[in-house]
């Protein structure tokens, strides 16, 4: 058997972001700058190659952005507070709240108050409930990312067997959803699943978003199958591993996306997209 294609997707989110960047370019004939504020609270270090990351593309593209760091002990009415006064912001067009916030902070309450139009992340209630209705929404990034990469691998959704691994609201649920829409078969496992490796060898397309680094073997793998790897988890080594085993899965797998490089930068360059989108949208564009 040949080896599998690796997604590359650097390579893919570099494509779509000239795209990008050369509507900002024709947006800014119209006096318009999608703006991005971003608002962190304390010091979680995983949040910071994202916000890094996120910084730089917002630089490259031409975005204008803000970054907010809070301290780890502010109120949720002081995060409320600057939600507040983003969300009336004109030079502000996306926001996102990093998550987790931390523990005495109700991630829902802070969620719930961002605009509608200006929920970047796609985790608002309203933008939640109209991708499961099917109605024109600010899709979250990672799944649209997700999504993305599938489409360009060339293998076709409508009619596949899709298996989600993880059920989470940011990715597995809305991932799942997206994968629907597509006309794929979609099977989602979990935690407490019994026989995930024997579910998840049907797949033709397996999309992994669990939070345990390389669990999933090839033994959980059909020849052929894309595998999607959703996982970010920081070893002691201070390596970056996925959910997937890729050393092993790629001997028999499809096309597979490798940790990192693969769905990390496309959460970013979608988070971009949506900023664009919030930005025509807001400036009556389109
Ligand atoms: N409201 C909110 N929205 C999010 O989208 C969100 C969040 N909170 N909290 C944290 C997670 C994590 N996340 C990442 C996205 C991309 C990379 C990324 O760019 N990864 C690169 C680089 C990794 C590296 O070099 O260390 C890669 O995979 O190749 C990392 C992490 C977004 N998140």
């Amino acid at each position: 058997m040949t080896a599998a294609t690796i997604i590359n997707g650097k390579q893919i989110s570099e494509e779509i972001r000239e795209g990008i960047a050369l509507e900002v370019q024709q947006l800014s004939k119209q006096g318009v700058r999608p703006g991005l504020a971003v608002v962190l609270v304390g010091d979680d270090p995983a949040s910071h190659v994202y916000v890094r990351n996120k910084e730089k593309a917002c630089h490259d593209l031409g975005f204008y952005s803000e970054v907010h760091r809070l301290p780890a002990d502010s109120s949720q009415e002081e995060v409320l507070a600057l939600v507040d006064k983003l969300n009336k912001q004109s030079s502000i067009h996306g926001i996102l709240v990093q998550l987790p916030l931390p523990g005495h902070i109700q991630e829902k309450a802070v969620i719930d108050a961002i605009a509608v139009e200006k929920d970047v992340d796609g985790f608002h209630p309203v933008n939640v409930g109209n991708l499961v209705i099917g109605d024109d929404s600010l899709l979250p990034c990672t799944p649209a990312g997700v999504i993305e990469l599938i489409k360009r691998t060339g293998v076709e959704i409508s009619g596949k067997h899709a298996v989600v691994i993880g059920r989470s609201n940011i990715v597995g649920k809305p991932v799942s959803l997206l994968l629907q829409r597509e006309n794929a078969t979609v099977t989602m496992c979990h935690s407490r699943t019994s026989n995930m490796p024997e579910i998840a060898k049907q797949a033709d397309i397996l999309v992994v978003a669990i939070g345990r680094a390389n669990m999933i073997d090839a033994s959980y793998v059909k020849p052929g199958a894309v595998i999607i790897d959703v996982g970010m988890n920081r070893l002691e080594n201070g390596k970056l591993a996925g959910d997937v085993d890729f050393a092993s899965v790629k001997e028999i797998s499809g096309p597979i996306t490798p940790v990192p490089g693969g769905v990390g930068p496309m959460t970013i360059t979608m988070l971009m997209k949506n900023t664009l989108l919030a930005a025509k949208r807001l400036s009556g564009i389109e």
